[in-house]
C-alpha cells in the first residue's frame, strides 16, 4: 500500500448488494493508491464496518419501514430511499466539510471529492451547493447506462404487445437488446423510473466525472458513444474482482462449506446456480430449475436466498423424496462466496441471472454461462455474453425442466461448450491484459486518480 497522499474521498454507496461491491472495491482501490476514505452509508443493507478498519463509516437513517425493506419491488425501494435519505445526507455531508474537527478543533484532511451511485438524485446539487465536486459510480456495463435514458421513449413508441415477427428484431437505439428483450424491461415495475431517468442523465453530465467497472475490451463502442454524449471525463477502470475480491462486502455470511464440497467434485463437471441478491421466483419456477438440474444429471451448487422464493421462507416446499434425489448430486445454500466458488477447478458453468458482478466475475474466471436474466440491465448483460461475446447460452426464459436440462448439457458434455469454453478463456486473457501496465483499464485507473487528486 502507498503511504498517505493527504487527500479524503467520501463514498456514497446504493444500498442493493450489486452496487455496494462496486462502491467497495472502488474504495479499496483508491484507498491502495494513497487516498483516505469515508464511507456514508444508510443503516438498511448496511456494509459491516469490521471488515474494512481502514475507512471511516458513518450511517444516516433511511426512514424505511420493516416492510418496505423486504419489498420485492426494487423501483419502490429507490423511490423512497432517494425521498427519505436527502435530508440526513446533507447534515451529514455539511458536518464532514467543516474545516475544523468539532471536538479537537484540529484541522481536518482536505477532501477533494464525492463519489455516489447514480441511482442517488439528490447528491449532484446538494455538491455544487457546498463546492464538493461529484463523481459517479455506475454499476452497470456501459452500453446499458448510455443507452436506457431511451426506455422512456421506447415506452411511448413501441406498440406493445409484439407482434411474433418482430420479436427478435434488434432495437437500434439500444444494440445489441432484441424487441423482446425491451418488452420485457418495459414492465410496470420500471415505468416508476421514467421520470427519474431525464434528471439522472442531467445530474450525471454536470457531474466531474463518471466511473464504470468495466473496460475497453468488454465495451469499446458505448464507451467512446458515451464518451460524446458525456462531455465529461469518464473512467472504464475495468472489473477489479480480481484484483479486489468484492467478498468483504458481502451482506449475507457464505456457506463455506461450498468449498470442501467443490473439491470432492471432478473438474469442470459442476453447474454453479445463483440468481443474484435481488431477483425473486416462483415456488413453481424453483422446482424447474431443481428438476432441470436433477435431471441434466451434472453436480450442481445452488444459492437459493432466504425469502428468494415467493411465498415460503426458504425451500420446505421441495418435498422429502425430491430433496434426496437432489442431495445426491448436488448442493444447496443460502449463500455462497461466490468468488472462491467461480475460481474452482471443479465449476465448469454458471447458470445466471446475468447482474454485471455476476458476468464479470464470470469472465475473470473464464466460467461459460447459462443466461436466465429476470429484470433491468440483466437482459442487455445476457445479450452481451450470448450473442456479442459468444461464451454463453441464452435461456431466453424458458424455465422449464427440459430446457435447463438440455441447456446444461449442451453447455458441459458437447462440443458446442468447448467452443463456448474456448471463446470465454480469450476473453478473460483480453480482460486480463487491460490491468497490464499499458492497459485500457490500467491507464483509465491512473487518469481517475490523477483526476481526483487535481480537483
Ligand atoms: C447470491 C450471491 C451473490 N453474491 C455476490 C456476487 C456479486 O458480486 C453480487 C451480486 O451482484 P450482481 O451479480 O450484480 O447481482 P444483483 O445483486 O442482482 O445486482 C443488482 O445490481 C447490479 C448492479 O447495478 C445489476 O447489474 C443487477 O441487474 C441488479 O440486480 O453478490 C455472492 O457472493 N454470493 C451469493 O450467494
Ligand atoms: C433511476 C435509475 C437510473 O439508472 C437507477 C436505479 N437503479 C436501479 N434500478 C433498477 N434496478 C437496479 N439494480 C441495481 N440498480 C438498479
Amino acid at each position: 500500500m502507498e503511504k498517505s497522499n493527504g487527500l479524503r474521498v467520501i463514498l456514497f454507496p446504493f444500498p442493493l448488494q450489486g452496487c455496494i461491491n462496486p462502491m467497495i472495491q472502488l474504495a479499496k482501490i483508491l484507498h491502495s493508491r494513497g487516498f483516505s476514505i469515508t464511507v456514508i452509508h444508510t443503516r438498511f443493507n448496511a456494509p459491516k464496518a469490521s471488515n474494512h478498519p481502514l475507512f471511516t463509516f458513518l450511517e444516516i437513517p433511511d426512514g424505511l419501514s420493516e416492510t418496505e425493506k423486504i419489498t420485492n419491488n426494487t423501483k419502490l425501494l429507490i423511490t423512497l430511499l432517494n425521498r427519505n435519505c436527502e435530508s440526513p445526507f446533507r447534515d451529514c455531508l455539511t458536518k464532514l466539510l467543516q474545516p475544523l474537527d468539532s471536538e479537537t478543533g484540529d484541522e481536518k484532511q482536505r477532501i477533494s471529492c464525492l463519489i455516489d451511485d447514480s441511482g442517488w438524485m439528490f447528491t449532484d446539487p446538494l455538491a455544487q451547493s457546498l463546492k464538493l465536486p461529484r463523481l459517479v459510480l455506475n454499476t452497470y456495463q456501459v452500453s446499458f447506462f448510455r443507452n436506457h435514458f431511451v426506455l422512456p421513449q421506447l415506452r411511448r413508441e413501441m406498440y406493445l404487445p409484439l407482434q411474433d415477427s418482430e420479436q427478435e428484431d434488434i432495437v437500434k437505439e439500444f444494440w445489441p437488446l432484441r424487441k423482446k428483450d425491451i418488452s420485457r424491461i418495459l414492465d410496470v415495475e420500471t415505468e416508476l423510473l421514467d421520470p427519474f431517468l431525464e434528471k439522472v442523465l442531467k445530474m450525471t453530465k454536470a457531474s466531474s466525472g463518471l466511473i464504470f467497472m468495466s473496460c475497453e475490451e468488454l465495451d469499446q463502442v458505448s464507451l467512446s458513444q458515451a464518451r460524446e454524449d458525456f462531455e465529461i471525463p469518464i473512467f472504464a477502470i475495468g472489473p477489479y474482482h480480481s484484483h479486489f475480491p468484492a467478498s468483504s462486502s458481502s451482506l449475507s455470511t457464505p456457506d463455506e462449506t461450498c468449498i470442501p464440497w467443490l473439491d470432492k467434485q471432478e473438474d469442470k463437471s459442476v453447474i454453479y446456480v445463483s440468481l443474484g441478491s435481488i431477483v425473486t421466483i416462483s415456488e413453481s419456477e424453483l422446482m424447474e430449475i431443481a428438476w432441470g438440474l436433477s435431471n441434466s444429471d451434472q453436480p450442481f451448487l445452488l444459492v437459493v436466498r432466504v425469502g428468494s422464493v415467493r411465498g415460503t421462507e426458504w425451500i420446505e416446499t421441495i418435498p422429502e423424496e425430491i430433496m434426496e434425489r437432489l442431495n445426491e448430486k448436488g448442493k444447496i445454500v443460502k449463500w455462497a462466496p461466490q468468488q472462491d466458488v467461480l475460481k474452482h477447478r471443479a465449476i465448469g458453468g454458471f447458470l445466471t441471472h446475468n447482474g454485471w458482478s455476476s458476468t464479470v466475475e464470470s469472465v475473470c474466471e473464464a466460467v461459460p454461462m447459462i443466461c436466465l436474466p429476470f429484470r433491468w440491465d440483466q437482459w442487455l448483460n445476457a445479450r452481451f455474453v450470448s450473442d456479442v461475446w459468444m461464451v454463453g447460452i441464452h435461456l431466453e426464459g424458458r424455465v422449464e425442466r427440459n430446457e435447463i436440462e438440455v441447456v446444461i448439457r449442451r453447455l458441459m458434455l458437447e462440443t458446442e461448450g468447448e467452443a463456448i469454453r474456448e471463446r470465454i478463456q480469450l476473453l478473460k486473457e483480453k480482460v486480463g491484459r487491460s490491468f497490464e501496465q499499458n492497459g485500457s483499464a490500467n491507464q483509465s485507473l491512473q487518469n481517475l486518480i490523477d483526476h481526483i487528486s487535481s480537483l
